[in-house]
């Protein structure tokens, strides 16, 4: 179990960036949407529909320049079942084109309903010979409050499927402080979130020295992701924040070690809603969201030269 998969995309493309998919109609040009939204009497039917066909534009558009995708599911959820259904047409068409994909669902409970959680997520429905993937990620974002019972049965299914978790550790939203940066004995919340993040890596190491066990750093706090960096060895990043919260490449340079890995940065709103940012025709929403990654691609490459390997 490891985050190998997900690092071989990020020396393939030489990109360590995630382009996150948190649609809103708000967000999608009104030639793509407005045929949908006519055709379903549901609304949420016809938003779910213009949502899977953005999604696989901007993929379309994307999946050879950058490694993985954030489908954050509440944005999905937020449209019922309908919604639910374009996450998981939106997992596998981007998994079809060869990226990584993490569902941001910061899932988190006892023991026994993890299980559930993690068969939905990262895991498999059925028995041998009729089984299918729910929702088929490659990783899920995790919350570790609950403690060690609460994620031992996600590193099962990690071990069997080579599946991948992060686990909030200090998260990139300014109140993040409140309860991360408290003193608990000697070391602050996200300090020990982090240290139960090499414990839980344990052992299984991949073939880069991380383990399947990442945790979500923000961007947003550049002297917690250096420090942590130098702290958690074996533990891979997820660091949001970048472009629409105010993080920045300088901020982030910190996040790698010295072959240029240790993190994926993501970036959502900045991606999707480029072609507004831009002003060009909306029918180039894709186009402009590819120059936008490509921007990124290499404002991320200014503060960390190369990735070797
Ligand atoms: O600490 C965290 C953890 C998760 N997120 C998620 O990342 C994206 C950020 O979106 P932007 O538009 O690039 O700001 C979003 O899905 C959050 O839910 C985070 O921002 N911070």
């Amino acid at each position: 179990m490891s985050l190998d998969r997900l690092i071989e995309g990020i020396v393939r493309t030489q990109n360590p960036a995630v382009v996150g998919l948190d649609p809103t109609l708000d967000y999608i040009p009104g030639f793509l949407k407005e045929p949908f939204l006519a055709e379903f009497d549901d609304p949420m039917e016809g938003a779910a529909a213009a949502f899977l066909e953005y999604n696989k534009r901007i993929i379309d558009a994307i999946y050879d320049i950058v490694p993985a995708v954030k489908p954050q599911a509440a944005y999905y959820e937020a449209l019922g079942w309908q919604g639910v259904r374009a996450l998981c047409e939106t997992i596998r068409y981007a998994k079809g084109k060869g990226m990584f994909v993490i569902t941001d669902g910061k899932r988190n409970d006892i023991g026994s309903t993890m299980k559930a959680y993690a068969s939905a997520h990262l895991g498999t429905f059925g028995a041998a010979g009729k089984q299918a993937e729910p929702f088929g990620g490659d990783a899920l974002t995790v919350n570790g409050y609950l403690g060690t019972d609460g994620i031992a049965p996600l590193l099962e299914v990690c071990d069997e499927r080579d599946r991948g978790i992060f686990v909030l550790v200090k998260t990139s939203n300014p109140s993040s402080g409140e309860v991360q940066d408290k003193l608990c004995g000697e070391r602050t919340v996200y300090q020990m979130m982090g240290d139960l993040c090499e414990t839980w890596g344990g052992e299984h190491l991949g073939k880069y020295g991380y383990s399947a066990v990442g945790a979500v750093v923000g961007a947003t706090y550049p002297e917690q992701l250096q420090e942590l960096r130098l702290r958690l060895p074996h533990t891979f990043f997820l660091v949001p924040g970048y472009g629409a919260q105010g993080g920045s490449a300088a901020g982030i340079a910190g996040a790698f070690d010295e072959r240029g890995l240790g993190a994926v940065v993501n970036s959502s709103r900045a991606v999707l809603t480029a072609w507004k940012k831009e002003g060009c025709d909306e029918r180039d929403f894709a186009g402009a969201a590819r120059r936008e990654a490509l921007r990124m691609k290499e404002d991320l490459a200014a503060v960390n030269k190369a990735i070797h390997i």
